[in-house]
């Protein structure tokens, strides 16, 4: 796999985060290209990562092994028919798009293709991204073993069975790093009206919430609701605190707000 030449067409934060794991991990760094129309991002990847870079998508998918589509939906349908003279016969396709449908990149690139859809996150760029996977079934174990090894060179990874479980993952894991953020930027702003120092706030925050993270991932023996209760005393500060959310039906929140997440991932599979 460390052989084969990989293209990403699009050098946006998504790129940026799959390749500094690769990189990261090993992969030789001259198997590896980006394309974007401006120079400043490519500029950007060069110097930091070591990879080619092109603005050039046509020159740069003729030459890869595997061609990873990752610009943003509403692009897709232009980027890839202006890929439809590529012969991707012998070449593996993943598309990290929200949304759109498998079936959708035959009709864009006008051929039959081999293609994996993949569901990252941004913190892949610190080897701790969590990625979904779908492969329909005309897709070889050797071709998904290529991915598995591009996709968990920055994280973990997860197959699903059918294709509509990747709307489920991007609500789960591919956006949720921004609630996470929202959260932390709420109790931060918090912390400042209270008069706390902003640096000091955040630090305070982030490590907490790396903590409990990293507990629930080092326990998983126990659930998280006994992680929740474990720092929950009796008459406490945290009760006070937790019944403040409860009472706001902050789960029901966070369900609407993923049920909507998954809403508009269908609507992008009809629109683009
Ligand atoms: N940002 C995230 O957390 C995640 C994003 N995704 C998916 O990744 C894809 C990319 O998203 P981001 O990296 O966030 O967007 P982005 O806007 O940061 O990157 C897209 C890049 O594509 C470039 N581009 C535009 N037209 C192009 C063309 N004709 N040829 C080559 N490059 C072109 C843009 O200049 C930009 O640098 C989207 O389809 C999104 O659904 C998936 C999972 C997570
Ligand atoms: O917001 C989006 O549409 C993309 C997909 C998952 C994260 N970012």
């Amino acid at each position: 796999m460390d052989q084969q030449k990989i293209c990403f067409i699009g050098a946006g934060n998504m790129t940026r985060s799959i390749i500094s794991g690769l990189v990261h991990s090993g992969y030789p760094a001259q198997l590896i290209q980006a394309t974007n129309p401006s120079q400043g991002k490519l500029d950007a990847l060069k110097a930091d990562l070591g990879i080619l870079v092109s603005q050039d998508n046509l020159a740069a998918a003729q030459a890869a092994d595997v061609i990873v589509l990752s610009v943003k939906p509403q692009l897709m349908q232009q980027v890839c028919e202006a890929l439809q003279t590529v012969d991707m016969s012998q070449k593996l396709v993943i598309t990290i798009a929200a949304g759109i449908k498998a079936k959708r990149y035959t009709d864009y690139l006008a051929q039959d293709i081999k293609l994996i859809r993949a569901m990252p996150n941004t913190p892949m760029q610190i080897s701790v991204g969590m990625t979904g996977l779908y492969a329909p079934q005309a897709i070889s174990t050797e071709q998904k073993a290529i991915c598995d090894r591009l996709m968990s060179s920055g994280g973990e990874i997860v197959w699903v069975n059918e294709e509509s479980e990747l709307d489920q993952v991007i609500a789960l894991s591919g956006s949720s790093p921004a609630y996470f953020f929202l959260l932390m930027e709420s109790m931060i702003d918090a912390g400042k009206e209270m008069g706390m120092d902003e640096d000091k706030a955040r630090t305070l925050v982030q490590q907490a919430a790396l903590g409990a993270a990293m507990m629930a991932k080092q326990n998983p023996q126990l659930t998280l609701g006994n992680l929740r209760e474990n720092v929950t005393s009796k008459g406490g500060t945290t009760a006070q605190a937790l019944a403040t959310f409860e009472a706001a039906d902050m789960r029901g929140l966070v369900k609407k707000a993923m049920e909507n997440c998954i809403k508009r991932a269908e609507e992008m599979a009809k629109t683009f």
